[in-house]
């Protein structure tokens, strides 16, 4: 059935409120077959006080899981990789239990601890402490096999950055290439994302940007300008930077089978539930939005960063939207009311 058309008023109100709620900007688009609808509220730079816009680039957070996902479904297709089988097979001797798979991985059902709950249990010092820092992969799955388990492998949905910090190990041992080249054969340049870039470990964000602003825990304090890092502490699992645009791109050429088999979409989207609106599937989340529209793509948190960028079923219409702050829980929960302006339309009274 042929969606609403989105509902831009209730969008640049959703905008408008992320500026009250502590974002300095937040911009939008929607590509719909061809149409392009967008809004931006506020600022990208708190020191020149310049406007935010659709053209800026910004770190995408875990939004790249998303990217990390394709590649290996892409070496799925190529009979190189068999979801079923223990990272074992892949990586001997990097895990703790051969009983872990590739699937548990792309679905944070491994059971792996998440070591950035640690590292930043303190959002400022933490992110202070890593923000110049290179590390291994091996580093990062060494930091996570300090702390138990939180699950058996298999047995429960339990979100990980490790867990995809070993598909980067996965994607670099079957491509022989970094995931930098790998993102850039495989998806950017056959789908001419020309403002998506993968610069680990260079600490700036090239081209025209906007800055990204961490909250501090401690409530009033001043924000932290936190544009400038390696993002090394999260790499596969967290390090893209893209635009609106080439999100928009990227979820509507997955969700219509450009990346991949259909197979292997359909993997893609075996679902895990999450809560009562979201489903995670490998690499993937389902949101299911109140005018009974499901959407599918990925939501991101780095440091000064949060994105929404999801997609309709057949990819048709796609939305992504950014707001240039982190550590503001509200924030983050506004932005859903994005996906509704965008795929559910003007609210019916
Ligand atoms: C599940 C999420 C929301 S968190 C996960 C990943 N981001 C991280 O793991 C970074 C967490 C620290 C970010 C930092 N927070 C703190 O320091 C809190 N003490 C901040 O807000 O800037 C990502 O991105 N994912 C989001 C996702 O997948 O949607």
């Amino acid at each position: 059935a042929a969606l609403p058309a989105p509902d831009m008023t209730g969008l640049r109100a959703v905008l408008r409120t992320l500026t009250t709620q502590g974002a300095p900007g937040a911009i939008a688009r929607i590509d719909d077959r061809g149409t392009v609808r967008t809004a931006a509220a506020g600022i990208g730079d708190r020191t020149t006080r310049r406007a935010i816009d659709n053209a800026d680039r910004f770190r995408i957070g875990s939004v790249t899981k998303s990217f990390s996902a394709v590649v290996l479904l892409q070496l799925v297709d190529a009979h190189k990789l068999d979801l079923d089988s223990s990272v074992d097979r892949y990586l001997p001797g990097l895990l703790p239990d051969k009983r872990i798979t590739v699937r548990h991985l792309l679905s944070h059902r491994s059971g792996l601890y998440d070591y950035t709950n640690s590292m930043f249990a303190n959002s400022v010092s933490g992110f202070e402490a890593v923000r110049d820092k290179v590390f291994t992969y091996r580093q990062l799955v060494q930091l996570s096999l300090k702390h138990a388990r939180t699950n058996a492998p298999g047995a429960a949905y339990s979100y990980s950055n490790t867990n995809f910090v070993v598909a980067g190990m996965l994607i670099e041992k079957l491509t022989g290439h970094s995931v930098g080249t790998a993102y850039r054969d495989r998806i950017i340049k056959p789908l001419k994302l020309r403002d998506t870039v993968y610069v680990h470990p260079d600490t700036k964000i090239p081209g025209r940007h906007a800055r990204g602003y961490l909250t501090q825990d401690r409530a009033g304090a001043k924000p932290v300008d936190a544009t400038d890092q390696t993002v090394s502490w999260a790499q596969s699992a967290g390090a893209l930077i893209s635009t609106t645009h080439d999100l928009n791109t990227f979820f509507s050429a997955l969700l219509s089978g450009k990346l991949t088999s259909t197979a292997a979409l359909t993997q893609m989207e075996r679902w895990t539930p999450v809560n009562s609106t979201t489903r995670y599937g490998l690499g993937l989340r389902r949101r299911d939005l109140s005018c009974g529209v499901s959407v599918y793509g990925h939501t991101g948190a780095v440091q000064g960063f949060y994105t929404y960028s999801f997609t309709s079923k057949d990819g048709r219409r796609s939305l992504t939207a950014l707001a240039n702050t982190s550590n503001n829980g509200t924030v983050l929960n506004t932005m859903a009311g994005t996906l509704e302006s965008a795929f559910c339309g003007k609210r019916t009274r």
